[in-house]
């Protein structure tokens, strides 16, 4: 375990589960379907390729970069496109792929555009949920694993920008940003 983290809150093996879990879950739900699984940059990007090689069946995939955050703990409220999605998604399965969902600002956000864009139907899928810290009551599809109200790292998710190629999910150390 690296020196700045403090504990470690989703161990690699836990990843595993959850994600094999996800993959054959959603599965099930798209037989004879072809949906497009959208990457929500940057966190989502390490969970997205775990996800779709656990998804065994046709599939499509995109990307997208809606940010609130920037560099710092909270959210600031606004949602930012950065990079929009590369082909038309009317009359298509869409599964938002998150890597977790805290106020749960980018996804109503996302979920409101993606609606306006004719999709015939939307699901979510995020990695973590953080239950404790929602203000928007978003529906999530498939949820990975639930966790604590604390700031966390790794597997895509980061602190300043580093981080994210953890293979675990953890815990800062408070020396790291106080
Ligand atoms: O439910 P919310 O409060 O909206 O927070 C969750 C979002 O915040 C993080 O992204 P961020 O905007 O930090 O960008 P990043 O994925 O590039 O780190 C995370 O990856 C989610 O997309
Ligand atoms: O706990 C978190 N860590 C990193 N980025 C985040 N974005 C929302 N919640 C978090
Ligand atoms: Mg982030």
């Amino acid at each position: 375990m690296r020196e700045d983290i403090e504990k470690v809150i989703v161990s690699q093996g836990e990843i595993q589960e959850a994600v094999a879990r996800l993959g054959k879950e959603i599965q099930t739900d798209y037989v004879g379907k072809v949906p497009i699984f959208i990457c929500i940059l940057k966190g989502a990007v390490v969970f997205m390729t775990d996800l779709i090689r656990a998804y065994d069946a046709p599939a499509e995939i995109e990307f997208m970069d809606v940010s609130s955050y920037g560099d710092a703990f909270e959210s600031s409220g606004e949602v930012r496109i950065l990079k929009d999605l590369d082909i038309p998604v009317n009359g298509r399965d869409l599964i938002i792929v998150e890597d977790i969902i805290d106020t749960g600002r980018t996804l109503e956000a996302l979920i409101k555009l993606l609606k306006t864009r004719g999709a015939s139907s939307i699901k979510i899928c995020s990695f973590l949920d953080k239950p404790a810290r929602r203000l928007i009551n978003v529906h999530v599809d498939y949820t990975g694993v639930l966790v604590p109200d604390e700031f966390l790292v790794g597997y895509g998710l980061d602190y300043k920008n580093q981080y994210r190629n953890l293979p675990y999910v953890g815990v800062l150390k408070p020396i790291i940003y106080s």
